[in-house]
């Protein structure tokens, strides 16, 4: 069932999008501070021409904020924004938000609820003489498959519908470069893939450079051809969801991606101990602190044939997979396992483990 019947008529009429000139934006060690308060510390990142760049990171790790510097609302203390080589930002040059070929979304996309969806999507295009700002308005309308709603009002469209008109008045100007603020976090979950997948596929048909931010790992995995994950104002790591998802290069890095256990010890001969078995801890000095972490989903559990005895503590039913905390011996910690639902008989107790290597990630404590 399709709870959203523009869903369905945006498949059957949207239109090709037009194409922008794909531009890169680039932040060179941009510092921010509010009030006294360092919001962003020396981040450098580079959003290539026609990429969705996400960033990601937990609230307050500046991710609005880098944003509204791109943007222009925000100027950065130190530092320079960059389009195609061209500064923005920097010592001595500030060009205003109209100025920069950028379009903005942003988080509550609210439209103006006295004026028309085609006077909505044509806000942004004063400039032009008013039957070319119709046709473009138009144009964009079609790109999101909501022509037939121009003389409506905003009340009348859903949720999701009037995302897509507020994705259709960003990209109604032509902007080199979006810029999009958890644009789906006002969204239902059931609405939520269906609407970012039609925005990932405009997107694309547009060739727009977007940066979107959001706090959920897996809506980054998503969209983004690369995300760059920031904490507290710093840049932790940019790559591919694989680079990020496989090679985290810290802790914070891999808990964000995945449930993990985590466990702490020190290095002998090139391994690391730990209560669900040793782990290869190559390239890490002998005598270093470490943390270990495992991932739940590399935690398997099965009757016999494991080689780490465990006592199921409890399960919880989630459906498609269940949650078990289990005991081993050597830790008070109880180590965390997500498998498949009927996998373990009703009623079992005593169980054993095998971890998969690949779910094992070792780092240098910091
Ligand atoms: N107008 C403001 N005045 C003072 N401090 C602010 C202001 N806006 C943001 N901050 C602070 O700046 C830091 C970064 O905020 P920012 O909104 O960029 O983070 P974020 O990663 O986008 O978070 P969220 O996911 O919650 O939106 C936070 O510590 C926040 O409290």
């Amino acid at each position: 069932m399709d709870p959203d019947p523009g869903t369905q008529a945006a498949e059957h009429t949207r239109r090709t999008a037009g194409v922008t000139f794909a531009a890169r934006l680039t932040f060179d060690g941009i510092h921010h501070s509010y009030h006294g308060k360092e919001t962003i510390k020396g981040v450098s990142l580079t959003a290539e021409p026609g990429e969705v760049l996400c960033l990601l990171g937990p609230s307050g790790s500046g991710k609005t904020t880098l944003l509204r510097i791109a943007a222009g609302i925000e100027a950065q203390s130190h530092g320079r924004v960059m389009l195609n080589g061209r500064e923005l930002a920097g010592p001595g040059v500030f060009l205003p938000p109209e100025r920069r070929g950028i379009g903005l979304m942003f988080q509550d996309f609210a439209l103006f609820p006295h004026m028309t969806i085609i006077d909505n999507v044509r806000f942004g295009l004063t400039a032009m003489p008013q039957k070319d700002a119709i046709a473009e308005a138009m144009g964009a309308l079609e790109r999101v498959g909501l022509a037939h709603y121009a003389q409506k009002f905003p009340h009348v469209l859903s949720g999701g519908e009037q995302q897509r008109v507020a994705l259709a008045r960003a990209l109604a100007p032509r902007p080199e470069v979006l810029l999009m603020d958890e644009p789906f976090s006002g969204l239902d979950s059931r609405l939520k893939d269906t609407i970012r997948a039609d925005t990932l596929a405009i997107l694309r048909e547009t060739r727009a450079t977007a940066i979107v931010v959001t706090h959920d790992a897996e809506e980054a995995m998503r969209m983004a051809d690369r995300i760059a994950l920031l904490r507290d104002g710093t840049l932790v790591q940019a790559g591919t969801s694989d680079d990020l998802y496989r090679r985290p290069c810290n802790l914070f890095a891999a808990a964000f991606f995945s449930e993990i256990n985590e466990f702490d010890g020190v290095v002998r001969n090139g391994l690391v101990e730990t209560p669900v078995g040793e782990a290869s801890a190559q390239g890490i000095g002998e005598g270093t602190p470490v943390s270990v972490a495992v991932r739940l989903s590399g935690v398997g559990v099965a009757e016999k044939s494991g080689s780490i005895p465990a006592r199921i503590i409890s399960r919880r039913f989630l459906g498609v997979v269940e949650l078990l905390s289990l005991a081993v011996p050597g830790t008070e910690k109880l180590v965390r396992a997500r498998v498949r639902a009927d996998h373990l008989r009703p009623g079992i107790r005593d169980v054993t483990l095998k971890i998969n290597r690949q779910d094992i990630l070792v780092f240098e404590k910091t």
